[in-house]
Parts: C-alpha cells; structure tokens; sequence
C-alpha cells in the first residue's frame, strides 16, 4: 500500500513483517522494555503522573463553559510515549512536543485520507496534497527521531536502558555478538530502531487517546458510573497518589476500562493478517497467501456472548461475587503472535490516566449540552466526534495536582 509503505520506509518496519529470528528478538526487546518500564519499575508510574498533573491543571484550567478535552488528552499520552522513546519529558507548550504532535496528527490524518491513494496506486503520480503532507510529516519525524538516535548512540552506557532506543540500541549490539536475530538482511539496523520508535507514535498515541475519549464519553452518559468509581478510589485510596499495584484495589475502574475497550474497539476491524500456510478458521479452510479481516467489532457485540451488547455496562466483567472475569471473547488487542506488542503499557497507561484523573477531579455536561455523539467516526481509529466537557476539582483536590 502507498501510504504504509512510505510510513514504514519500504518496510522497515520490522514489527510488521513476518515470524523471521530478528522479528522475534526484536518483538522480545519492545515487550521487555515496556515491560521493564511499565509493571517492573515504576518509571511509567511517574512519568504518567507527571503528564496528569500537568493535564489536570490543563484541564481544571478549562473554564466553566466546557471545552473539548480531546487536545489536552492526546498532548498527555504523547509526553508519556516520547518519555518512553527517547526520555524527554515536556512543558505544555514546549515547541519540541508541538512538533512531535504536528507530525503524529498529520501522519494520521492523511493516512486516514489515503484510501484512494491505496485502492489506486497510479495516482501517486499526480500532484496529490495529501501524499505531499505525508511525506512532509515522515521527514520531520525522521529527522527528529535520527537526532535522538544520534545523542542516544553517543551516551549509550552498558547499564540498565533509559529508554526504548536505549534497549534497542543494546539489543542490536547483543544480536551481533550472541549471533542471534541474523536473516539474510543482519541484524537489527539503525533503520529498523528508528522505524520501531516511530511506530511507538503512530501505534501508541492514537489508540490510547482515543480510548480515553471513548471512556470519558460513556462516562458523560452515565453519571452512576462516574460516582461509582470514585467512591471506590476514596474507599481504597483516599488522597493518596495510585499507584500501578493498586489495579487489584480498584476491580471497578478496570471494569469500566474493558467495557468501553468491548464497546468502542479503536480498531473495529484489525490490521489486515495474511496467512502463512495452508489452515482454517472455524472449519472453513484458509488457503496460504489469503488476506484475512477480523471483525472485532462483531466479535464484541454478538448478542450469542454478550448480553445487551450495545449496553454499556462495566458490571459484565464481574461475577456473582464481584470478582473480575475476562470473556474469551474479548480481545481489544487482538490475539495470538501478533497481539498488540504495547498491551502492557497500554493497560498500564489506561489504568493510572482514569484513576488520577476521577480521583481528583469530575466530569459533566455543560449546561444544556446533549451528552456526546457514540456513533464515532472511522479513521486510523474508530473516534468519537468532538464533544465538550465541563470539568471540576474534587474536594480537597482545587489545586489540581
Ligand atoms: C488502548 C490502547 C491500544 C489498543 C486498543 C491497541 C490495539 C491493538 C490491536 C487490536 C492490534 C492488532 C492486533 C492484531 O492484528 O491481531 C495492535 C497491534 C499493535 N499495537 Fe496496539 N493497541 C494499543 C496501544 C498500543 C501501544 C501503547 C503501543 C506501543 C507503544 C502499541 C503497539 C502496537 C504494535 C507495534 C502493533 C503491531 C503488532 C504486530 O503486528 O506484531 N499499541 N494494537
């Protein structure tokens, strides 16, 4: 395809491509640092909770008359993925994070434009805006990214990794020495670390952000649900900061999180897989080279396995004894080898946002508002559109952080 192509530099991506040694190691180094970062050490934790204070003072700052939380929302999850990518932390406004978030939306915005481009290629040939654009924004992130590259390589140290290029940088060297990763191409390249930090933006911002809007939103249309979790964060919690180990604390919160996940996949069909033998999916045989779609959104509404599905009701994820239950049949991150590489980190994320977020602070209508529109609208991701939000200091919490 034109615009994955381009994106992905010809394939460089290794993420992408099929089950060789080096896609293996180098999915391994991805899963691990995130991991390291995320469930391991804390660092996640207080790289989330420095972005929450800052977007809950962006957010407190808003004013009484509502205002769409959507900017404040994806400026946060991209400080946490370039704190994660490359260690740099940013001030609202700083004009680096600007340029990291003009070239992510424009990368998203004109893939999501781009479908002609890829149903007919040929017409790449023509003087084309959008084509233009994306080629504008992947030279940005390009060079940005090489620059980080470049400080990285100069300062990088045999102890524990700062960040992800650190981890790849001394995975591509381990690679060589242990011999392993090694296909017909070498081992992990400068291109392949560039291209894995880029797709930590492309596939890590979007999709997080997103499915906070989503959250947010159902969230306005059921205020019980909103009272219901902040009781149980006062109940567990009080006034302390949370922390990643209080997940088994608040089995509620992660209910609400999987309901809005069931209800509004970001990615109501999954990325295209094509098989790589002959096999068969529910009996029905699957000739090696056929593309496959999988229908997530099908999936997590069939009314054979969830009751009322086009409810939203967090309570499906408890049982009887209000302990949490996870169906078989829901995958928000998809399933198998290819599972969404960035689960951990997402859930993590998903985790420490919400619960900051409605600890201190709550979310309504404006005056007079109808509640927002859950159709959504399909780009990259499945979005909501626009709404506004008037948001208050909980008591105890008027400073904001
Ligand atoms: C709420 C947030 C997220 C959701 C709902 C989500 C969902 C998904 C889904 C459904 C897939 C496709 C799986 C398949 O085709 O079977 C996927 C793939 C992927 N995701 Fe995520 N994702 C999220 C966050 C992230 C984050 C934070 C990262 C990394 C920073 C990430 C990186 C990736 C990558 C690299 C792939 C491709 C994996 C492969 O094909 O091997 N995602 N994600």
């Amino acid at each position: 395809m034109v615009t994955t192509d381009l994106l992905t530099r010809g394939g460089k991506d290794i993420a992408f491509s099929d089950f060789s040694p080096l896609w293996k190691m180098h999915r391994r180094l991805v899963h691990d640092s995130f991991t390291l970062f995320g469930e391991g050490s804390g660092r996640l934790q207080d790289i989330v909770r420095s972005s929450v204070d800052d977007l809950c003072l962006e957010l407190l700052s808003g004013g009484g008359r509502g205002f769409d939380p959507s900017p404040a929302i994806t400026r946060a999850v991209t400080n946490v993925v370039c704190t994660l990518v490359f260690s740099s932390t940013y001030c609202h406004g700083d004009a680096e994070l600007q340029e990291v978030m003009r070239y992510n939306d424009g990368i998203v915005e004109t893939i999501a434009g781009g479908g002609l481009l890829d149903i007919y290629p040929w017409i790449k040939v023509f003087p084309n805006r959008c084509l233009r654009k994306l080629k504008d924004c992947i030279a940005v992130r390009d060079r940005l990214l090489s620059r980080k590259l470049e400080e990285h390589k100069a300062s990088l140290s045999d102890g524990p990794p700062r960040d992800l290029l650190d981890a790849l940088l001394q995975g591509q060297g381990s690679g060589h020495q242990e011999g392993e990763g090694h296909n017909e191409g070498g081992g992990i390249t400068d291109d392949h670390v560039l291209m894995t930090a880029a797709e930590a933006f492309g596939a890590g911002v979007e999709t997080t952000s997103t499915t906070l809007l989503w959250i947010l939103a159902f969230i306005l249309h059921h205020p019980q649900v909103q009272r219901r979790v902040q009781a149980e964060l006062d109940e567990q919690l009080g006034e302390r900061p949370v922390c990643v180990s209080d997940r088994v604390r608040l089995p509620y919160l992660e209910c609400v999180i999987n309901e809005g996940m069931r209800i509004r996949p970001v990615s109501p069909v999954l990325i295209p897989h094509t098989a790589m033998t002959d096999s068969s999916i529910g009996g029905h045989p699957v000739r090696r080279g056929t593309r496959v779609l999988v229908n997530m959104w099908a999936i997590h509404h069939d009314p054979e396995h969830w009751d009322t599905p086009d409810l939203f009701n967090p309570d499906r994820f408890l049982d009887d004894r209000g302990h949490r239950v996870t169906p078989p049949c829901f995958m928000p991150f998809g399933a198998g080898p290819r599972v969404c590489v960035g689960e951990s980190l997402a859930r993590l994320e998903l985790f420490l946002f919400l619960s900051s977020l409605l600890q201190r602070m709550s979310f309504k209508l404006p005056d007079g508002a109808s509640p927002p529109n859950l159709q959504g609208r399909l780009g990259v991701v499945l979005q909501p559109l626009p709404y506004k939000v008037v948001v208050t200091p909980r008591e105890g919490w008027e400073g904001g952080a």
